[in-house]
């Protein structure tokens, strides 16, 4: 299976200037970190971070197991409140922003047919019961299309493989429409082949100025394909050029990070001085 892209289509057209951001949004601060720790039951699980990340930012999040990455993008989605800080979304309304939850969070035996999946996309613009017209259709089909699912429409979700359920959820994510774009380990346990086509689409929505997070582990792909990293061990260890994160040192420093984290551990307050932007 191969993706097939439409972007002149007259339906892409027609919610462009719903989503995408213009010329002027380029490279302001859309995504605030702000000394932020989030956690559960007031344990923390991210600690002390604090950037900016800039509209069009093609950014991986890389980090040992259980280094808070899926934290931090709940967090961005609202899912989890921060203990203490904050993340703002300044510029950018709460439906601007997509999610795709890791793979063994989806819950596959959900009875619902792969069209009426991705017709959850158009939710925020069509409403819960706003119903699904003519040119929705339209839009629901190539985005099918578009990941390589074209004619399986009324497959069950539960009879979908992994890769093929993945290339739906995706398809999902082009209905959104949204500026921000959160991927929580989109390609594991994916085949080369569905990598690519999907990492084309992750791609077509960097060129089309989308900003796109996305916790990755296979370091080979976050040097090829993203250009800024933020490593995380609970706290950041570093963010920046892919090239200048992912080093050796780095790497070190956060495994060690992370098995000297006490789990027990409470909230602590702000340590001044730690507040590099
Ligand atoms: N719902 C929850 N309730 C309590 N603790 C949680 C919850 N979700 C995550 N945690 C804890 O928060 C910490 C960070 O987990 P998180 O899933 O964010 O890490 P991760 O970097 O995404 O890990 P992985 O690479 O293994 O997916 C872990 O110690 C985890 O046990």
């Amino acid at each position: 299976m191969s993706a097939h892209h439409h972007p002149t289509h007259e339906h892409d057209h027609a919610h462009a200037h719903l989503a995408r951001p213009t010329a002027e949004d380029r490279g302001a601060t859309v995504l605030a970190f702000r000394d932020l720790t989030l956690g559960y039951d007031r344990h923390p699980a991210v600690h002390h971070l604090h950037g900016n990340v800039p509209e069009g930012e093609l950014l991986a999040i890389c980090g040992p197991n259980g280094a808070g990455k899926s934290t931090l993008l709940k967090g961005v989605m609202g899912a989890v409140r921060p203990l203490a800080g904050g993340i703002d979304l300044t510029r950018l309304p709460r439906q601007e922003v997509a999610y795709l939850p890791q793979a063994a969070e989806v819950d596959r035996t959900f009875p619902i047919d792969v069209y009426d999946l991705v017709a959850t996309g158009l939710w925020r613009r069509t409403g819960l019961f706003g119903g699904v017209g003519r040119a929705d259709r339209a839009r629901i089909g190539e985005a099918l299309a578009s990941v390589g699912l074209a004619g399986f429409e009324g497959r069950p979700i539960g009879t979908l493989s992994g890769g093929q359920m993945q290339r739906a959820l995706f398809a999902r994510l082009l209905l959104q429409d949204a500026r921000l774009i959160l991927l929580d380990e989109p390609f594991t346990a994916l085949d080369a082949g569905t990598v690519a086509d999907l990492l084309a689409l992750v791609r077509r929505w960097h060129g089309e100025g989308r900003t796109v997070l996305a916790v990755l582990h296979d370091f080979e792909l976050v040097r090829r394909h993203f250009p800024r990293t933020l490593l995380l061990a609970r706290s950041p260890v570093a963010w920046g050029p892919t090239e200048e994160v992912l080093v050796d040192d780095n790497l070190n420093r956060a495994r060690r990070m992370c098995e000297a984290w006490d789990e027990g551990a409470a909230v602590c307050a702000p340590i001044v001085g730690e507040r590099a932007a």
